[in-house]
């Protein structure tokens, strides 16, 4: 598979007035497929948003690099950005986000077209809202004439109109109910395999990602702490925080780790060594004091970061 996006050591600190800085995003590499869908997952904090907006220009690293289809776009500025705008696009959670309420649907979803002087809108329009599930003839409504699953797909249809080849969605979810998750979450399924689309997909809910990530990716304060193929990782999780997450999940039986205690430390002040020492069961003094390096596990791919990976196998 051709990769599409590539992070290289991608750090984000924020400073906090004049003294402390939020240690956001550290050293992150990944990389994400023409084609494929990578998760990345971890507690409210973890920095998922904030990678999520760094892989596609929309906020800059503090250090680090990012390519998108083999060309660096690390830094550049509006104006040199504008031209992968389009093949790059992000989807937040709330679904008014991307619609301004005094306007039609139809008049936000056809912007992006008219500003790159699109020919045929009109049959563009017909052919997104046909494949996220909308009636056209619905798009002379005004945002709140819609449910929020259907304006979840609109946010899709509007994120998708110009053809992008990554779509970052950052908790698409979150806000629905279950029943209405269950149909978007469908919806994304679709679209990956008729599409062929790149996707980071964004969430704190290990159920709502096994079912349509082809990776994971595991986030703790702002690192990646195990990363693998998506079945192996919950079959097989090696890094204690995983294990944990996996807890967590109903649907999952026989938990191999207990759940979370606990808050998650402050990223202003990370716990030195390994991160996860302060909470981990199995941590030894060595971890207060190293820090362990993702590394490979020699195991489909999997990577991890920790002195004392837990390699039992789960029965399911
Ligand atoms: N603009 C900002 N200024 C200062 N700190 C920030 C800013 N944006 C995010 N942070 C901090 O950076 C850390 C990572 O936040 P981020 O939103 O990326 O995490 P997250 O995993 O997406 O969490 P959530 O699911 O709650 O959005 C948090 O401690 C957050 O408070």
């Amino acid at each position: 598979m051709t990769v599409l996006l590539k992070a290289q050591d991608v750090t984000k600190k924020y400073a906090l007035g004049r003294k402390k800085v939020v240690h956001a995003v550290s050293d992150v590499s990944l990389t994400v497929s023409r084609g494929e869908t990578l998760a990345l997952v971890g507690e409210s904090g973890c920095g998922k948003s904030t990678l999520g907006r760094m892989l596609v220009g929309l906020s800059a690293p503090s250090s680090g690099h990012i390519f998108f289809d083999d060309k660096e776009i690390t830094g550049l500025s509006e104006r040199a950005m504008r031209p992968w705008r389009p093949r790059m696009q992000m989807i937040f959670q709330d679904s008014y986000a991307s619609f301004n309420p005094r306007r039609s649907v139809g008049g936000s979803l056809s912007e992006p077209l008219k500003i790159h002087r699109h020919k045929n809108i009109q049959e563009r329009l017909e052919e997104i809202t046909r494949l996220v599930g909308i009636s056209y003839a619905d798009l002379g409504r005004y945002p709140s004439a819609f449910s929020g699953g259907q304006r979840q797909r609109l946010n899709i249809a509007r994120a998708l109109v110009l053809k992008p080849e990554l779509l970052v969605a950052d908790e698409p979810v979150a806000a629905l109910d279950v029943s209405i998750q269950a149909q978007i979450i469908n919806l994304f399924r679709e679209l990956q395999s008729s599409l062929g689309l790149a996707s980071v997909f964004i969430s704190h809910d290990l159920s709502v990602v096994r079912q349509m990530a082809d990776r994971i990716a595991v986030m703790y304060l702002g690192r990646i702490i195990e990363e693998g193929e998506s079945l192996s990782l919950i079959a097989t999780p090696l890094h204690p925080y995983t294990r944990a997450l996996l807890a967590a999940v109903p649907q999952l039986n026989r938990p191999l780790g207990a759940p979370l205690k606990g808050d998650i430390p402050s990223p202003v002040h990370p716990p030195s060594g390994c991160a996860f020492h302060t909470r981990c069961p199995v941590a030894q003094p060595r971890c207060a004091l190293e820090r362990p390096l993702l590394q490979d596990y020699g195991l489909e791919g999997r990577r991890v970061a920790c002195h004392y990976p837990q390699s039992e196998v789960r029965k399911l």
